[in-house]
């Protein structure tokens, strides 16, 4: 099965995520990949060993924070890239405390080109390097696994629960087939570009955050294994290589005790522990493994996740761990465990191999091939040739195609059979030799004037003046120019779609759902609306609104209490258009929004005049080669072909230059077209994220308003009080649901600690864990809160303390409004 075999060990990166207050007891030493702590012995209470003052730790390379992610790509994962393409199974997992930045170095950030992460990056090296090597064939598939509470879900087809642990059991039958059994129901998906596997990445993205919310903002407590395999056939050998790139995000890491879990959460917590505990028992075996102690299990079997990670741990993947630290002083006995951790998985060493094998299919594909080419060679040896009339048209149409499809096929292995006729083989040769006269363009040249009938009327001519040679030049050059005007094409509908977009009519589209359905440029760049019917002046008009506004909902609050007065006041509610303008005025990524479609205006700009410089050098090439001609004509004419004509020498230097001008245009558009497709989908995902949230904000105002409506209460406006609407806070549960792309509430910032429990001032009544637990802002400030004001507060709480710390100041200040008022 495979023939290179190497020992490697699992390489660790360490990253630091940029903090604005980064802790001064840490230190970077670059030259070395060192990273060490040092820490008085008064601050280190808390620490999982407080008797030490000094750590230290080396990695294969230290990604400090203002690496980029081009860097990280380079570094980290490039070369475990290439090895896939070679037949090498890769791995790269992230791990890391929640909000370290394991998503962020693996997805990317969610708004901008330059912050792609790992997965994307790998992605476009792959296809890359794919159309760089025209001596083997490939086909990449794609699947995308998040692990949850040890349910495994196929995030590219949502409806499919991949297994649960507690079956694997029952279908364990045979030891090698465990690999398999956690993707037993996995979809494996055919990206033939970059475009589709792209497609898929954010569709599983998309679907990881619709998850999230619905899961109670899990995106940090599961995870997500991105898995591309590659197959390779080489031209002209029976061998087939196979890999799989596993692109690893693993949950956040950090401590039970630490995250202040109870409840669900802390069964989710536990299984994600858990899991991760596993994933450091695992380590640990391979590490004692590793230094000789004989210890021949490994338990990969306690948990999905290091089932479907097995392959990647100790087995035959090159692997290779980012750790993710934040920076910061609260966080150093959390980087310091991170750290630990992968100085463990250092030490675990794979087993690599070339995974090559002997395709049976391809040698009996081959073999049959050559049977049958000998049995007609025998038959035209032996003058066996069937004794029949000319070729009818069916069979000339039917040979046609047959030359067709065999040029249009880039494999070398691509065979032409003719029955062993000479019949055939003549009238084949005259299809060629009407191909090369008509410059190549097989359809062209076969279907227009000198089509069937053209080639029919030459078959009785003698056909042996076509080299086998130009065929093969005919095969290529046809490849490149229909590849060439494919790509000019697709950019160019682009630029017509955005153009008739912009010329403003029927701007409104269509119900958002429908522009989800079948996203398309215009509906991005000139709807990122969900309003049934806003015009595309008002659309606009509301754009530039928020542009000026500015980002963020803290800062639109203010001028956009008024608005919430009049909404919560006049029951614009019911007016969806409206409500929707003024939840997206305060959206807090309106901002990265309307920078992405202004990056995208001017990528349409450049390609439009990229493209254009691409058009002006294919014409200006005719014109010179025309004139070549022309000159040679004329020479020919006056008998004068064989002199010197220093015309064409300077017409074909400028050929040359038009050339070198017309690749380095078409290169430069081939990468516009990627950014414009990638800002594309970025927006198309805003777009969905910011329809979803708004559709969520909505229920919560609606159902807000339904109560008080129920308790006789009239509608409130937040903002006049001075308190702004739970709604419109700051607090991201409060805000309605956080986009879900932002770190969710940081549990051990928003939750007291045991000791501010105890001070707790609510009645028992308040049944919200996350009231409970609010000891911060109950002994912060809203002590005396009066049990009445609670219990209308109550079916609102969403068990996080930040937004229920707003709620019931909302409700206060109501309260009070409402006493003054009698
Ligand atoms: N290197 C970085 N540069 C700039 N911003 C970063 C970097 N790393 C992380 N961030 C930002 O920090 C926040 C948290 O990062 P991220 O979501 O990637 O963390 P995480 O470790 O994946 O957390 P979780 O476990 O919750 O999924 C995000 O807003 C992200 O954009």
């Amino acid at each position: 099965m495979s023939k290179a075999s190497e020992n490697a060990n699992i390489d660790i990166f360490l990253r630091v995520k940029p903090v604005p207050r980064p802790s001064d007891k840490l230190f970077i030493d670059n030259n070395e990949n060192k990273l060490e702590f040092v820490i008085p012995r008064s601050l280190a209470q808390g620490f999982v060993n407080n008797q030490r003052e000094h750590y230290e730790f080396r990695f294969n390379g230290i990604l400090g924070r203002e690496a980029k992610q081009d860097e990280v790509f380079e570094r980290v994962a490039r070369p475990v890239v290439a090895g896939a393409l070679e037949g090498f199974n890769g791995t790269i997992f992230a791990y890391g405390q929640t909000g370290s930045g394991k998503t962020f170095t693996m997805t990317g950030g969610p708004e901008r080109y330059v912050d792609r992460g790992i997965i994307p990056r790998s992605i476009s090296a792959i296809f890359a390097d794919i159309a760089k090597r025209s001596d083997s064939q490939f086909s990449v598939k794609i699947s995308y696994l998040e692990i949850y509470n040890e349910t495994g879900y196929d995030l590219l087809d949502p409806d499919r629960e991949i297994m649960a642990l507690e079956d694997m059991p029952k279908v364990h039958v045979m030891e090698d087939e465990e690999q398999q059994i956690s993707y037993r129901n996995l979809g494996l998906h055919l990206a033939n570009n970059e475009e589709e596997a792209l497609n898929l990445l954010f569709l599983g993205d998309t679907n990881r955050v619709i998850g999230a919310t619905k899961m109670n903002q899990s995106s940090s407590r599961s995870h997500c294994i991105f898995t591309v395999y590659v197959e390779a056939r080489k031209h002209g050998e029976d061998v087939v290589r196979r890999s799989k790139l596993n692109l690893v995000d693993l949950a956040g890491s950090e401590r039970v005790s630490k995250t202040g879990a109870d409840g669900d959460t802390l069964k989710q917590a536990k299984y994600i522990n858990l899991s991760l505990h596993y994933l450091e028992q695992v380590i640990i075996a391979l590490q004692e493994r590793a230094m000789g102690l004989s210890r021949p299990h490994i338990p990969y079997r306690n948990s999905m996740m290091t089932t479907a990670l097995k392959d990647s741990l100790g087995g035959n993947c090159r692997t290779t761990m980012i750790a993710t630290i934040s920076s910061e002083q609260e966080q150093l006995d959390e980087s310091i465990s991170t750290c630990r951790f992968a100085v463990r998985v250092a030490m675990v060493r794979n087993q690599v191999s070339l995974n090559e094998e002997v395709d049976p299919t391809l040698i009996i594909r081959r073999l049959k091939a050559e049977i049958r080419d000998l049995k007609e060679e025998v038959r035209l040896l032996r003058g066996e040739e069937e004794v029949r009339g000319p070729l009818t048209p069916d069979e000339v149409v039917r040979l046609q195609k047959q030359i067709e499809a065999y040029c249009a096929d880039s494999s070398p292995d691509a065979s032409l059979n003719f029955g062993g006729s000479m019949m055939f083989i003549r009238a084949a040769f005259e299809v060629f030799k009407g191909l090369v006269k008509a410059g190549g363009g097989t359809s062209s040249s076969l279907g227009g004037k000198g089509g069937e009938n053209g080639v029919r009327s030459s078959l009785g001519a003698a056909g042996n003046d076509v080299a086998s040679d130009s065929v093969d030049q005919i095969k290529k050059l046809k490849m490149q120019v229909q590849q060439r005007d494919n790509e000019i094409n697709i950019l160019v509908s682009m630029l017509q779609r955005r153009e008739a977009g912009a010329g403003g009519k029927g701007g409104g589209g269509g119900p958002a759902l429908q522009a989800a359905a079948a996203p398309s440029l215009r509906n991005t760049v000139e709807n990122i609306s969900i309003g049934q019917s806003a015009s595309p002046a008002e659309t606009s008009r509301a754009l530039v609104d928020a542009g000026r506004q500015g980002m963020g909902v803290s800062s639109s609050v203010s001028s956009s209490v008024d608005d919430i007065a009049a909404l919560m006041n006049t029951n614009l509610l019911g007016d969806r258009n409206k409500a929707f303008e003024l939840f997206r005025k305060s959206y807090r990524q309106n901002e990265v929004i309307e920078e992405n479609k202004l990056l995208l205006k001017q990528k349409y700009d450049s390609a439009k005049s990229v493209g254009q410089v691409v058009n002006d050098s294919k014409q200006r090439i005719t014109e010179l080669k025309a004139l070549i001609e022309q000159r040679r004509v004329q020479r020919a004419m006056s008998g004068n072909e064989d002199q010197e004509d220093p015309e064409e020498d300077r017409c074909k230097e400028l050929i040359e230059k038009e050339k070198k001008r017309y690749k380095d245009a078409f290169n430069q558009l081939r990468d516009l077209k990627k950014e414009i497709e990638h800002l594309h989908l970025l927006l198309e995902q805003s777009r969905t994220r910011l329809q979803k949230d708004f559709e969520q904000w909505m229920a919560l105002m609606t159902r807000q308003q339904q109560q008080q409506q129920q308790s006789g209460m009239t509608a409130v406006p937040a903002g006049p009080l001075g308190s702004p609407s739970p709604l419109m806070s700051r607090s991201p549960a409060a805000a309605g649901p956080a986009p879900p792309n932002l770190p969710p509430a940081r549990p051990r910032q928003a939750w007291g600690d045991a000791e501010s429990d105890k001070s707790l001032s609510v009645t028992p009544s308040l049944a919200s864990p996350a009231v409970a637990k609010s000891g911060s802002f109950i002994s912060g400030g809203v002590k005396n809160v009066d049990p009445r004001v609670l219990e209308l507060a109550r079916p609102y709480l969403t068990g996080n303390a930040d937004a229920d710390e707003d709620i019931i100041k909302f409700y206060e200040a109501k309260a009070k409004l409402m006493a003054q008022l009698k």
